[in-house]
């Protein structure tokens, strides 16, 4: 892959420690490479635990590494990666506004003309499925109606790079299935850069371009890189059925249920400290 340009994020031998009582150091993540190409789906699984929340939070420029380098587009991120659009597992929505002004929020606080944020805000709640929804309160929404607002709320404001961590954790299976294909129909308009933080290796695969595997922690590192040669358009209950999606989900689940078996393991049957 070339340097540079064609990178929306670069994370190079990053190492990520946190401070411990007592003046002690606990490394998350040790030596992790991961780049992600523009318009590249990539998600990043792993055992419990292991960083994958971390190494989302080095590229989202919160967390910085003790060693190591994070590039965006090839050059060095100082700060907040502020291209960025991040979704969660719990929305940022603010319960005394409607859906239509927290959606409008970002872009008004960047400087657009309110009236001009809620016309876009509406054309997005469209685009996300909730025509009709800009006076709801957020609590009189269901999850997943919250979670597309919160997605119409991230994407209104174009970012470069999507960050998203576990973002349907919360939501039932079929809301999940739902969410996803909304997802992938975004997503396939104009192709943005994704990490998406999972623990669910058969999500990570109905979605992306890469599956990438975190190593159990601590010191966990990328230990495995899996292209998803899958046709799309995808709807992601038919694609879980095909041979190639269950050929390629052995495989992964092959190297990711070692570590998942060493996460649930103490460290002492390992051979390793207590
Ligand atoms: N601010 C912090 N201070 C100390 N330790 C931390 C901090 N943040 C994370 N950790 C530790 O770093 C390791 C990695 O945490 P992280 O949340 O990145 O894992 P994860 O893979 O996202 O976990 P999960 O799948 O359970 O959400 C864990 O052992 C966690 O306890």
């Amino acid at each position: 892959m070339s340097d540079g340009p064609d990178e929306a994020v670069r994370l190079g031998d990053v190492t990520i420690a946190f401070p411990t009582p007592g003046n002690g150091v606990f490394t998350a993540v040790e030596g992790a490479n991961l780049t992600v190409a523009k318009g590249e789906f990539v998600a990043i699984v792993g055992p419990t635990g292991c960083g994958k929340s971390t190494l989302l939070n080095a590229a989202a420029g919160l967390l910085r590494p003790a060693a190591g380098s994070v590039t965006i587009k090839g050059r060095p991120l100082a700060g907040l990666n502020r291209g960025a659009g991040y979704l969660f597992q719990s929305d940022a929505l603010l319960p005394w506004k409607t859906s239509r002004q927290n959606v409008a929020l970002g872009l008004e606080v960047a400087g657009t003309p309110p009236a001009k944020a809620r016309a876009l805000a509406d054309e997005w709640l469209a685009r996300v499925g909730l025509a009709g929804f800009g006076d709801r309160w957020p609590h009189l929404l269901s999850g997943g109606q919250r979670k597309r607002v919160a997605m119409a709320q991230v994407l209104i404001r174009q970012p470069g790079i999507l960050l998203m961590d576990e973002p349907f954790g919360p939501l039932d299976a079929q809301t999940r299935l739902i969410m996803g294909d909304l997802l992938l129909d975004l997503w396939s308009e104009d192709r943005k850069a994704v990490m998406f933080v999972t623990h669910d290796l058969e999500e990570a695969i109905s979605l992306s371009d890469r599956v990438v595997i975190m190593s159990a922690g601590p010191s966990s590192h990328i230990i495995g890189d899996f292209p998803v040669k899958l046709d799309r358009p995808r709807e992601i209950a038919d694609i879980k059925l095909t041979p190639e999606f269950q050929a390629i989900h052995r495989e992964i689940w092959a190297l990711l249920r070692a570590e998942v078996m060493k996460a649930y393991t103490p460290r002492a049957a390992l051979g390793g400290a207590a």
